[in-house]
């Protein structure tokens, strides 16, 4: 008996199975297929077979589904050795065949050296070890289901652990794949590498014949007599010969082909893709894949803006699903026969039935797929469309003797099912709080842009006012320019008036060279600079300034300045100063060659002036032979006779 129980999808129970019931025999676990959590897989549904057949559970039509039509062995299922031939003679008629959902895999169950290929089921349990193994294998769009697997090239050798009684090969349960060939050429709208398995395959309902392989030449509508529960077992090869057979002679299938009965049973439109059994998938009539299950792809793909809702209707399926358990069991058969069409849930078993159609659907006891209750009824999730008519039967049957158990116990089981859709929400928050951060981050960004935007603008306005302010400026600057002065002074000196000429060596600007000396009986002696300058601008007269600063502290002292006129034609020199100690005085003297004496002729002062107060002022300039100009000043004071108070020697800077 296939691990899934006593049929598949494609294949549902034969009445035949329904006597050996009495009998439960175990089968020997011979399968080389270890799950991922190292038991083998089916193990625990050849268990609930087991009771089944033990009569105290009934076999809800939702069992059915795991078989496979395509004839190969069921996950899990019996195949080699002592076991083999007894699986053989109990499999179903149709049986799954295993594909490796790694991307660009062709690896199948059957196909190859046996045992050197082992195949393992998703850890839908584990979310964490979950998505580690999602991450990769690096398929979008695509959610793994119960009848996912991953074929044992893409572990490494690390991945096993060998059982001790007979050196079977396990994975590990921490085992993560790690070895895929994703460069190669996605193919198929899943990014997935077999094409073979759904966009070539059309059926009326939920389950039909197989369509094709990976060539694509299978159309719709077709089925091998293995899908066909009442034929016999043959070989995969002998099948899909047959199958393709009548694909070529009818497209839409024998009309007497018990499976496609079954299918239209479940299916409303005739014409509609179907899926092959023993697939892991199928394409829906609207094209999208369903899975073997009767799950469309599109259920575990739900769309980025409805993750949450989608995710409800899980959690939704799930107390669904319980709920649907604790029911009250089904009254037995016949007289409840009629009943099960009636009962036939409306969501589930997607459209009209034929006459003899309606016993294939599923008591709503038995919702035989893990297909979320969308709101509105989705053609591709045909959940009770893949039991087949003989399969009604059987349940009718079987329902009568206990509650009905419903492969979704299996597929969601208590905690595993409300784990994984915890997941999901995890998944799905994880996604809005990244959206958030990412929304978050968008606003600060723009904050900024505002921000920079702003700066902007003030810079740009600055700017402006820069250029306003240096256009007064120079406005200002050419105002300035424009402004009356005097006319400027003529590139040659003036010509010096010849009247001055005898006093001509005194003209030019002085330096005191070394430092004037300073004395006075009521004083300290003391040192000073002094600048002198003495100039004519044509007129008969000369131009003075003497200009005395402290040598250590430059600090402005004794200041004066004054005229030095001639009397024309005689050496009679009159000299007129202002001192700014305020005193006013007129001196008068003559020029010999390069030597003038004057005296004091008038002194004035001003009312508050420092006493004691001079009262005669002598002074002797000469031109040395150094050419040199020394002076000499003495004075009196209403304190002081006449004596000596300054002395110094000029050095001429210009000329
Ligand atoms: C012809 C020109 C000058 C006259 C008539 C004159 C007159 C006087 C008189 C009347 C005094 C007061 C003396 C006293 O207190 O007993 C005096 C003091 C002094 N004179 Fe002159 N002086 C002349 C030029 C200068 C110059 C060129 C210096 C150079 C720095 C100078 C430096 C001083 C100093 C430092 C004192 C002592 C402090 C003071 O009383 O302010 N004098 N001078």
């Amino acid at each position: 008996m296939s691990p899934y129980g006593a049929a598949g999808p494609g294949a549902p129970a034969h009445p035949r199975r329904r006597e050996p019931r009495a009998a439960p025999r175990r089968v020997p676990e011979t399968s080389g297929e270890p799950r991922a959590d190292g038991r083998r897989p089916g193990g625990g549904r050849r268990h609930l077979a087991v009771r089944r057949r033990g009569g105290r559970l009934p076999r809800p039509a939702a069992v059915y589904l795991r078989a496979s039509p395509r004839g190969g062995p069921a996950p899990g299922s019996a195949r080699r050795g002592e076991g083999r031939s007894l699986a053989a003679s109990r499999r179903p008629r149709t049986e799954m065949v295993i594909c490796c959902a790694a991307a660009n895999c062709s690896n199948r169950q059957g196909k190859g050296e046996k045992r050197a290929v082992s195949f393992h089921r998703f850890p839908l349990k584990d979310s964490k070890r979950l998505i580690q193994w999602l991450k990769a294998v690096q398929r979008d769009n695509w959610t793994p289901t119960k009848y996912s697997f991953l074929c044992s090239e893409h572990f490494t050798k690390d991945s096993f652990s060998k059982r001790l009684e007979d050196q079977h090969r396990l994975l590990k349960p921490t085992a993560v794949p790690s070895i895929f060939h994703l460069t190669e050429k996605k193919r198929g709208a899943a990014g997935h590498g077999r094409t073979r398995r759904k966009d070539s395959r059309k059926a009326s309902g939920g389950l039909r014949g197989r369509a094709s392989e990976a060539d694509g030449k299978g159309t719709a509508g077709s089925s091998s007599s293995s899908e066909n529960p009442m034929a016999k077992p043959e070989s995969l090869k002998s099948r899909r010969a047959a199958r393709q057979e009548r694909v070529r002679q009818s497209p839409q299938g024998p009309p007497g082909d018990a499976l496609d009965t079954t299918v239209s049973s479940s299916r409303a439109a005739a014409s509609a893709p179907t899926r092959d059994v023993g697939d892991d998938s199928a394409t829906s009539p609207d094209g999208g894949l369903v899975d073997k299950s009767g799950i469309s792809k599109d259920d575990f793909t739900p769309p980025g803006s409805g993750a949450c809702k989608f995710i409800g209707s899980l959690h939704s399926y799930s107390f669904s699903s319980r709920h649907t358990r604790e029911r009250p069991s089904v009254p037995r058969e016949p007289v409840d026969r009629k009943r099960l069409k009636k009962d036939v849930e409306p969501s589930c078993s997607g459209t009209s039935l034929g006459p003899e159609k309606g016993l294939a659907q599923s008591p709503p006891s038995s919702s035989l797929t893990a297909t979320p209750q969308k709101p509105s009824q989705s053609p591709s999730a045909p959940p009770t469309d893949v039991t087949p008519k003989p399969a009604a039967e059987a349940v009718q049957s079987e329902h009568s003797d206990a509650s009905p158990m419903s492969i979704n116990e299996v597929i969601l089981s208590a905690s595993g099912a409300c784990r994984l859709i915890d997941s999901l929400h995890s998944y799905c928050f994880s996604s809005r709080q990244s959206k958030s951060q990412v929304c978050c981050l968008r606003e600060q960004v723009e904050k900024k842009n505002g921000e920079l935007k702003s700066l902007r603008q003030r810079v740009s306005r600055s700017d402006s006012q820069v250029r306003k302010l240096q256009e007064k400026l120079d406005e200002l600057q050419k105002a300035g320019t424009s402004r009356p002065s005097l006319p400027p002074p003529s590139r040659e000196p003036p010509k010096m008036n010849p009247v001055v000429e005898p006093l001509s060596w005194m003209l030019g600007t002085w330096l005191s060279d070394p430092p004037g000396a300073g004395t006075f009986p009521t004083l300290q002696p003391f040192r000073y600079l002094e600048e002198v300058h003495i100039s004519h601008v044509g007129q008969p007269v000369l131009n003075f300034s003497f200009n005395a600063f402290h040598p250590d502290t430059r600090k402005p002292m004794h200041r004066e300045c004054g005229f030095i006129r001639l009397e024309p034609d005689t050496n009679k020199v009159a000299f007129v100063s202002a001192q700014n100690t305020g005193i006013v005085e007129v001196e008068e003297g003559e020029v010999n060659g390069q030597e003038l004496c004057i005296a004091s002729h008038s002194i004035a002062r001003i009312s508050f002036a420092k006493e004691p107060h001079v009262e005669q002022i002598t002074r002797k300039f000469r031109l040395n032979s150094e050419g040199k100009l020394e002076q000499t000043v003495s004075m009196a004071t209403t304190a002081q006779p006449m004596t000596q108070h300054l002395h110094v020697t000029y050095k001429k800077v210009t000329p």
